[in-house]
């Protein structure tokens, strides 16, 4: 009989919360995201993971539902599974996850069960990441504008380079972590997160790049995000074997009439002088075109189904808007961007002047994809001949992010 080794890493799975925001019938860790629970698709990607001691922290009552999706989840590796009793806080949660440690256990992960669709790599690489003075969390750079806000009154701006969204697994030296559990408890303080506990003993903690994948289900519109991600992930073939994760194409249309008040808005850029294009949005075809095609290759529907008349909020947005919003959805699919080419048909504006410009604005706005554009004219025939209006096509490959 082969004795495998004792794992020196520990996950403690934080699974007790009760799910106020979420607003479901049952604790939020037992809520269905499809077939399967929260906790069971948070366990799957655990169990991908290389192998620790799993101790999935339930609530009081919920042991033995916890217990089933434990066992589910870990197959033949059921051994490595503990169920544990949660607290009132996150912070007891935790603590009594630390109490079921193994004693050879060195570096201990602390992940939410909320944050179900964490991919494998990202536990693998938090806990990688640990060394024996100082704590690890993954995070991702803020990218909204921030505002420091005094009741309804905008009082200023905030610097986001300095900040980042902290998510979890959160990887610490075992001992360091119950010393500073230790240290919050006697100063009887609560933390929302164990980095910030770790922070408040005096112990240093570093960032890894987190993982759009990895967000946190809070309420009922992160729960549909989950879904829609489940459900693009899922082949659409009906074969027994799942479909292979290879390279997929999209493309993309779309039309728009000269019309409208202001300057013209085209393929992210402002064309001062020349005629605009009327729409929900700014007209920009080319910026819709793409978002299409990325969308179709990455089976995430269309441009209409996420930023259509249904949503005013994007009523008169820019390209970059749509772009970046775009690039976040495949990004959270697990695909990364291959290229993207777009062929322009219109009489104006003249584009061989600012291709460059508009390419490199495009690009950016996918978060470096390379984007190139053609253009042409039809030799006056159709409506783009007769100057009412531009037609543009977009291609898009897209490849799986691992
Ligand atoms: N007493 C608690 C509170 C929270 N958690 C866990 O901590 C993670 C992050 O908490 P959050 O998403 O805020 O979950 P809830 O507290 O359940 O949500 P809400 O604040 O909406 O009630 C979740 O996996 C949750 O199950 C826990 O184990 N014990
Ligand atoms: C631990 C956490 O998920 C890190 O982002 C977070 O702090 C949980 O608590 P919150 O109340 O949802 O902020």
């Amino acid at each position: 009989m082969t004795v495998l080794p004792v794992p020196t890493t520990a996950i403690i799975v934080v699974a007790a919360g009760s799910g106020t925001r979420l607003g479901a019938d049952a604790p939020k860790a037992f809520v269905g995201i499809d077939a399967r629970s929260v906790l069971r698709h948070a366990l799957d990607g655990i169990f991908a993971a290389a192998p620790m001691q799993v101790i999935v922290v339930a609530p009081a009552g919920f042991e033995g539902d916890a217990e089933a999706e434990l066992r589910a989840a870990a197959g033949d590796r059921h051994e490595l599974g503990r169920v544990v009793t949660g607290g009132e806080t996150r912070q007891q949660s935790v603590a009594a996850g630390l109490r079921a440690l193994w004693g050879d256990v060195t570096t201990v992960l602390v992940h939410d069960a909320a944050r179900a669709l964490t991919p494998p790599a990202l536990i693998d690489a938090v806990a990688d990441a640990v060394d024996a003075g100082t704590g690890v969390i993954p995070a991702l750079p803020v990218v909204d504008t921030l505002k420091r806000v005094d009741g309804d009154a905008v009082v200023g701006p905030v610097d986001r380079s300095e900040l980042a969204a902290a998510q979890t697994p959160q990887g610490f030296p075992r001992a360091l972590l119950e010393q500073a559990y230790a240290v919050a408890a006697d100063a009887g303080e609560e933390y929302t997160d164990d980095a910030a506990l770790f922070a408040a003993a005096d112990l240093p903690v570093r960032h890894v790049a987190g993982d759009e994948r990895a967000f946190k289900i809070t309420t009922p519109a992160d729960l549909d995000r989950a879904r829609r991600l489940l459900d693009a992930a899922a082949p659409v073939s009906h074969a027994e074997t799942p479909a292979p994760r290879l390279p997929r194409v999209g493309v993309g249309t779309d039309v728009h009439a000269f019309g409208g008040e202001g300057n013209l808005w085209l393929a992210g850029l402002e064309w001062p002088g020349e005629r605009p294009l009327s729409g929900h949005s700014d007209g920009d075809a080319v910026a819709h075109a793409i978002v299409d095609a990325l969308l179709g290759a990455a089976g995430l529907g269309d441009i209409g189904q996420h930023f259509g008349t249904a949503h005013p909020e994007y009523a008169g947005a820019h390209a970059e808007v749509f772009l970046a919003s775009t690039a976040q959805m495949l990004a959270e699919a697990g695909f990364v961007i291959g290229n993207v080419s777009v062929q322009f048909q219109g009489n104006s504006p003249r584009f061989s002047p600012r291709r460059a410009e508009a390419e490199r604005a495009l690009s950016a706005a996918l978060g470096g994809a390379t984007v190139s554009v053609a253009a042409t004219t039809t030799d006056g025939l159709g409506f783009p001949g007769r100057g009412e209006g531009i037609a543009v096509t977009a291609v898009a490959l897209i490849v799986p992010a691992d």
